[in-house]
């Protein structure tokens, strides 16, 4: 085809300097044009000429730098192919060039320059034409030729057959003439420039065969080699055809250099797919698993998708698909540890035993999911914690609070960039294995989003009977969580839906006495906070009065967290103490005179003072944080027994309330104007407390002749010419529910009948038009606010009083307890005194 044989060029060629690669006969190369004579030559004979003649050129190599090629001309190589320009593309940027597409056709020797302006042209000598191998070549030369035969043959046998390139080239070495071998695959192999312009010099074909010989040598060790360090990747081997710029088959460019990108590739891709059937997924899902793969294989990195695909398969490999831990319950193992982390809580550590024993009998986890209710930090996670760690299982909780769409909960898929796993499936993510997950919902103000919980798929996962095969809208694939134990806590049932609650079996965890925090504070929350701080006892002491002035004047909450982190913020006060100390001994240590010192740190202070005066000095060990302190460092004390303060005019009573916060006192207001007998209600009350105090008002009016009560003027109807403004502090906060109705008929009886209500009374109670006293829930909370109150006396309804043996000991020793079954109980429980009718105006002149 390109043999020198069969063509005859002309004897006058224009000639072509390239800077780049060397072109040899029966190769094809590509060449960027830039240069003014080569600009020249393509402008005035490529692209005008109309013959076939007139696209052949001499292609010489140019040694020297491009950059000084301008008007001096080179000293020209010798030795130069004749070739045929097969294609021009002009292009303006970022320069004006020109593309050539050259195929080589048979080497020239320079005669002679005939002319350098505009283009070069000289008188050339076609070599190649004189020695050729005619049929079977004998001597030297044809033994060479056969070795080099062999050798393109090995070296093709190497590379995959599938290639429709290198099948082509398989055929061709048959069909080359053998002398063209040389140069052809000289072209092809990896070969310096140095090396080509060796080849091309080699004029006599003996020395063509022998220089190139080496060369292909090299190639096929160097080919082995690659397969033999990836042995496993033999196939995919022998698609990396080693041929470089001028391949002879053009549009097909095969580089070593772009290998090693596709072997990272590959090998990541290899690595996931290996992961990926490790995993141990069940048949369906490892299904969907290599169909994703397959697709991210085709994908180019730079796809959005690329990277959720792969997002994906990384989270399915990392489900815990059939890891899981086996239970190693010994439930007096079990107590001793709930003991040892939690104080108090004996009703619900109890249960959680039994629960457990329950669970590891039968075996199963099927059964109610246990719900622990109650305020903030009370120690619902930590008992949960310390479950998992019973079970050495592993624990992880998910928060819920505010969830009010399925995606939350089953994740969800659309195409683009909006997907995500679920909560649940994270958190198996992240659990690592099949244990245990922690659910908490939470009754903040999005709560109402819970409602929609039936639809949104909790079942799904909570419920032992469904949750076997959870399918996550992400994964898209069922998973088995049959066997995570699943704990729930929320501050309230109130915004649980009924159907999930059915399910649960609600543990109420009340809030703390002082006592029991007292407890909390020395045995568990005193030593935690050292230790975070790197502390110890030696250096600071707490005293149980700083913790009783913290609890009632810092903190007021049903829980221990806030009393928690007021130890933190005392533990880091100390911390820079003891810093400061120890700084004042690292000085003294180096000063000279601290050696003789004889280790007295009494001494060394005095010392290291008298040397910088604004140093502080090391405290006295152990620091003991007293009220001075505490003030000091937790700043003037937040809550202040205002009860008294506010109990000093007419009008005011305390109630009690229950909040998902724990229990909480609650001063109740009321004023009279001159108007038209108007009720006002303010502090953002719910429809059931409003109906309470049109309750309260109507009761008072038919009583108020049997007690005397009158309006503003004396007036024998409380609302007559009068107003009535019923207000409950904290008005930002909503309220609702009925058991503030005794709180109102004694604050209402109180305006009317201008008599203070004792300062050291709170009440509970829902009240009925003709006066009963009905029940009402949180008993315990609400006692345990107003102890921590410091009330003395507490009426509740009659019908609550088996509530009372919920409340420690000596809270009841503490508190006067008034079961109230009327309301004529309440006021006059309420009341110095008592509040009968008779005894009315003699009460007011001597309260007045
Ligand atoms: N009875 C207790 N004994 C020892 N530590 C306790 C006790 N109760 C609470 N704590 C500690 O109080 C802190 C808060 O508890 P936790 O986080 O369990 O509260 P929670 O009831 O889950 O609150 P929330 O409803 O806000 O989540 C934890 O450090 C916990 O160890």
């Amino acid at each position: 085809m390109t043999s020198g044989g069969g063509i005859r060029i002309p004897s006058r060629l224009p000639l072509l300097l390239t800077h780049e690669g060397v072109l040899l006969p029966g190769s094809t190369m590509r060449v960027s044009v830039d240069t003014a004579r080569n600009m020249q030559l393509v402008k005035s004979r490529l692209l005008k000429g109309t013959s076939l003649k007139s696209t052949i050129i001499g292609v010489i190599p140019n040694t020297r730098d491009p950059e000084h090629d301008t008007d001096e001309l080179p000293s020209l190589h010798r030795i130069g192919t004749a070739g045929l320009a097969v294609q021009v593309v002009g292009s303006n940027w970022p320069k004006p060039h020109y593309t050539l597409l050259i195929t080589g056709l048979c080497r020239f020797r320079l005669a002679q320059l005939l002319k350098e302006r505009p283009f070069l042209v000289a008188e050339v000598e076609q070599l190649d034409q004189l020695e050729g191998l005619s049929g079977a070549a004998d001597g030297e030369l044809g033994e060479l030729s056969q070795r080099f035969y062999q050798a393109a043959v090995q070296l093709v046998d190497m590379l995959d057959m599938s290639v429709p390139v290198v099948a082509k080239l398989r055929r061709l070495l048959d069909s080359l003439p053998r002398e063209t071998l040389p140069d052809v695959l000289a072209s092809m192999i990896r070969t310096s420039n140095k090396e080509k312009l060796q080849v091309l010099d080699a004029v006599g074909l003996e020395e063509r065969f022998k220089k190139t010989l080496p060369l292909l040598s090299r190639q096929i060790e160097g080919l082995r080699l690659l397969q033999k360090t990836r042995k496993p990747r033999l196939e995919e081997d022998k698609r990396l055809l080693p041929v470089r710029r001028g391949s002879p088959f053009p549009g097909h460019r095969f580089s070593l250099e772009d290998e090693d990108e596709e072997e990272e590739d590959s090998d990541d891709m290899a690595l996931l797919e290996r992961k990926i059937r490790g995993a141990s997924m069940p048949e369906p899902a490892l299904r969907v698993c290599l169909k994703e793969l397959k697709r991210l294989k085709k994908m180019p990195q730079s796809m959005p998708e690329y990277a959720l695909t792969r997002n994906y398969l990384e989270l399915m490999v990392e489900l815990p698909w059939s890891r899981s831990t086996t239970d190693c319950l010994d439930i007096r193992a079990a107590r001793v540890l709930l003991d040892s982390d939690h104080y108090a809580m004996e009703k619900l550590k109890k249960r959680v035993l039994e629960y457990l024993a329950v669970r590891q009998l039968k075996n199963n986890l099927k059964g109610p999911i246990l719900c622990f209710v109650g305020p903030p930090g009370v120690g619902k996670t930590s008992v949960g914690r310390s479950i998992a760690k019973t079970l050495g299982r592993e624990f992880h909780r998910i928060a819920l609070g505010g969830v009010c769409d399925q995606s939350d909960i089953r994740g969800h898929r659309s195409a683009g960039t909006g997907r995500g796993a679920s909560r649940t499936a994270f958190a198996l993510f992240c659990a690592s294995a099949q244990r245990q997950a922690w659910y908490r919902q939470s009754s903040d103000s999005r709560g109402s989003g819970l409602q929609n919980f039936s639809q949104t798929g909790v079942f799904q996962v909570l419920d032992p009977e469904q949750n076997h095969s959870f399918t996550d809208h992400y994964l898209n694939v069922a998973f088995d969580l049959s066997q995570v134990l699943f704990i729930a806590t929320a501050n309230t049932t109130a915004t649980i839906p009924p159907a999930l609650l059915d399910r649960m079996e609600v543990l109420q965890v009340p809030g703390y006495t002082q006592e029991e925090k007292i407890e909390i504070a020395h045995r568990h929350l005193i030593p935690h906070q050292l230790e975070q701080h790197g502390l110890t006892p030696q250096q600071v002491q707490i005293p149980q009065e700083t913790t009783v002035d913290i609890i009632s004047r810092y903190t007021r909450e049903a829980g221990v967290r806030s009393l928690e982190r007021k130890f933190g913020a005392i533990c880091r006060a100390v911390a820079v103490k003891v810093a400061e100390g120890h700084k004042v001994a690292k000085t003294d240590h180096a000063s000279p005179g601290a050696e003789t010192a004889g280790g007295e740190k009494a001494d060394g202070r005095e010392e290291s003072l008298a040397g910088s005066a604004d140093l502080a000095l090391p405290p006295e060990m152990p620091i003991v944080i007293d009220r001075h302190a505490l003030k000091d460092i937790l700043g003037p004390p937040v809550f202040e027994m205002e009860v008294s303060e506010r109990l000093t005019l007419p009008g005011v009573a305390i109630g009690l309330a229950w909040t998902p916060l724990g229990g909480e006192i609650m001063f109740v207001e009321a004023s009279r104007m001159e108007g038209e007998g108007q009720l006002t209600l303010t502090g953002q009350l719910g429809d059931v407390m409003k109906e309470s105090a049109h309750l309260a008002i109507s009761w008072l009016r038919s009583n108020a002749k049997a007690y005397g009560l009158t309006n503003a003027v004396g007036g024998p109807d409380p609302l007559e010419g009068t107003d009535i403004h019923l207000h409950f502090p904290a008005g930002a906060v909503t309220k609702d529910g009925p058991s503030a109705g005794v709180t109102m008929v004694t604050c209402l009886a109180s305006l009317f009948s201008s008599r203070l209500v004792r300062s050291d009374v709170a009440m509970t109670g829902e009240i009925t038009l003709r006066g009963l006293v009905l029940p009402v829930g949180g008993i315990k909370d609400k006692v345990l606010a107003a102890h921590r109150a410091g009330l003395k006396r507490v009426i509740i309804p009659r019908r609550n009083e088996k509530d009372l043996e919920e409340i420690p000991a000596n809270v009841r020793a503490d508190l006067d307890f008034v079961m109230a079954s009327r309301l004529d109980d309440v006021l006059n429980a309420a009341f110095d005194g008592g509040f009968p009718a008779s005894h009315l105006h003699a009460q007011i002149t001597s309260k007045l």
